[in-house]
């Protein structure tokens, strides 16, 4: 992964071809803005050389006596300034919707990238840290760095100019003015890199800022954070770490201030020194009073400019660091965890699963999460997957779905490797609830149609769904039936129980009528005795002709499976129906037996 240091090893050329990408995403993201801005910074830099010629020429006709000529060199004046004025505003609004609209463009770009990536990223801490530093930069840096570099070319246009009519008077002059900016401009990119280290140094502490304040003011953790009493305990960890993160802020920006500031001052040493040497040749009369004014205004303005050059070198150099994360993060590499491989040859006529010597370890882990899998399930058969916390069924059911290849063997589905199956093929052939399923803050309707897409809006579609999840009363019974909007997180929101969120979770998974597979990881947790026995018979006669993979810690229901399956460290230690196992006597009979007994003495 990446480090702090990284980027500020780049060359040259990859800083420039970086910024060329901030220039093109900020034109292609709104060409005539983009075009409208340029054209604005280019008058704003032409408008100064022009002032300065004029400022001469009106001296020039003041002394001549010429009182027309010199009204007409002011009225000329002042029409610049007007319109240089003008087009700074403009300038200014153009940069601020050009910047709006390359945010909207970056950030959808983002977000389409997360799409593309697999969820063993979204369980690392490395990718979390690069999705937070890409997102906080998403909105302004590239913006940053064409206006960085635009101004650039507008402030060297104007240096050019003023170089240019200050040649005439003397190249020592000249030299003076562009050394002495040269001392600041480098402790402005030393300090830039510092603060870009130090920023990445602590994205994660940034990152357990943002989480801390979830868990303190989210209604996800209100309940518990309050009946434990958890909040001074976690204000004064958000505290700590704020802190911490102020001290080190505050230790650069004053130490960047001092050395800055002392250096910024040999630019106003060496104008004041032109400026006396001019003035002495004037008031010899060496110098007109009109080149007097000219060399003084293009001494200060021209010197102004190059300072502008040498800050805005560092500036850029600070947002390309930041460009280059974000960057990196577009960079990463989707590509599946193993090589392609090449189509494994159908077995013939095989349907429904097998696994092979199905082993996985999670990215990063030392041990395996599941090992020596060897299973097969025939078409519409359903299987029960049982086990101790941690035998690794969540995992199976995981590695069934695609959401991981297995780091050892083959899964097969119909006698294809399913690597080998393209993702949306395989996901229209699954019909998944999760433990964790989700629980959109959206309507009724989006809760239950997501279970597929392209029927979302299918009214007929999602009252089946519901029907079969055994959710129509949950719906029945909201104030605007579909419409309604679940959850509390927005206003009008109705927020339902643990159960009736089961059943709407349930019925999504329904609404994949073409899923061949049913994956059910322990479905009906938070149901109660009847609902979840109406839930189980209905999966049954639903599922008919499709294979369902259930997972369930309650013997009552697990029992009505055609196979049930022990899962444990070593891999699949018993398989067999509920009435085989318990004759066998083993570890599925030692564990019924004692749920029973559980209920018995209930
Ligand atoms: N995302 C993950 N990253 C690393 N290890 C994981 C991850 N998820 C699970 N594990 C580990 O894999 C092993 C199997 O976990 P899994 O969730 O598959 O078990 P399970 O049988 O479903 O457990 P439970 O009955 O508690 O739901 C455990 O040791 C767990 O710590």
């Amino acid at each position: 992964m990446t480090t702090a240091g990284e980027p500020s090893t780049d060359g040259l050329r990859v800083r420039l071809a970086r910024g060329a990408r901030a220039v093109r995403m900020a034109w292609r993201s709104a060409p005539t803005i983009a075009a409208l801005w340029i054209a604005a910074l280019t008058i704003a830099a032409l408008v100064p050389i022009a002032v300065a010629w004029i400022g001469k020429a009106l001296v020039d006709a003041i002394v001549a006596g010429a009182t027309d000529r010199a009204l007409a060199w002011l009225v000329g004046e002042m029409l610049l300034i007007v319109g240089l004025g003008l087009v700074q505003r403009a300038a200014g609004t153009l940069r601020g919707l050009l910047g709006a609209r390359l945010g909207l463009a970056v950030n959808l770009e983002i977000l389409h990238k997360t799409q593309h990536l697999e969820l063993r990223h979204f369980q690392d801490p490395d990718f979390y840290d690069q999705l937070t530093r890409a997102r906080r930069e998403a909105s302004h840096r590239p913006l940053a760095v064409a206006a960085e570099l635009l101004g650039l070319a507008g402030a060297l246009v104007t240096l050019l100019g003023f170089v240019a009519l200050l040649l005439s008077y003397s190249v020592i002059a000249v030299g003076m003015l562009l050394v002495a900016a040269v001392p600041a401009a480098l402790a402005e990119l030393r300090f830039s890199r510092a603060t870009f280290e130090l920023r990445n140094r602590r994205a994660s502490d940034a990152r357990m800022l943002g989480y801390l304040e979830h868990v303190l003011a989210s209604d996800e953790h209100a309940k518990e954070v309050m009946t434990l009493d958890l909040g001074p305990l976690l204000l004064e960890r958000w505290r700590r770490l704020g802190e911490g993160l102020w001290h080190e802020e505050r230790g650069l920006a004053i130490a960047r201030l001092r050395s800055v500031a002392l250096l910024s001052q040999l630019g106003t040493l060496s104008f004041y020194g032109c400026y006396g040497a001019v003035v002495v040749q004037a008031a010899r009369g060496q110098l007109g009073l009109g080149e007097l004014t000219m060399y003084a205004f293009v001494f200060r303005q021209g010197q102004a400019a190059f300072q502008t050059i040498l800050l805005g070198l560092g500036a850029l150099y600070e947002h390309d660091l930041y460009m280059s994360n974000l960057l990196r993060f577009l960079a990463i590499p989707v590509a599946p965890t193993q090589p392609p491989r090449l189509p494994a040859a159908p077995a013939r006529g095989e349907r429904g699963i097998r696994f092979e010597g199905v082993g996985f370890r999670y990215p990063d882990q030392d041990g395996f999460a599941l090992r020596n899998i060897d299973l097969s399930i025939g078409p519409g058969e359903t299987v029960a997957l049982v086990g101790p916390n941690g035998a690794g069924k969540s995992t199976f059911i995981k590695l069934l779905a695609g959401l991981y290849e297995p780091t050892e063997g083959r899964i097969l589905l119909d006698g294809r490797d399913l690597r080998d199956i393209p993702r949306p093929e395989l996901r229209r052939r699954l019909a998944v609830v999760f433990q964790d399923y989700n629980q959109y803050q959206l309507s009724a309707r989006e809760n239950v149609g997501f279970g597929d897409p392209a029927h979302v809006g299918d009214d007929a579609r999602i009252t089946a769904a519901l029907a079969a999840g055994g959710a129509a009363d949950v719906v029945a019974a909201l104030p605007v039936g579909l419409d309604a909007q679940l959850g509390r997180w927005f206003a009008g929101g109705v927020e339902l129980s643990g159960g009736q969120w089961q059943r709407i979770a349930l019925a999504r998974a329904f609404m994949r009528r073409d899923a061949d597979v049913m994956i059910l990881d322990e479905p009906t947790a938070a149901l109660d005795v009847d609902a979840e026995a109406e839930v189980f018979t209905r999966v049954r006669e639903l599922a008919a002709g499709r294979i369902v993979c259930l997972i369930s810690h309650r013997f009552a229901n697990v029992r009505v499976a055609d196979r049930i399956v022990v899962l444990a460290a070593s891999g699949v230690v018993e398989q067999g129906d509920h009435s085989r196992l318990l004759a066998a006597d083993g570890v599925y009979a030692a564990m019924f037996r004692k749920q029973a007994r559980g209920y018995a003495c209930d």
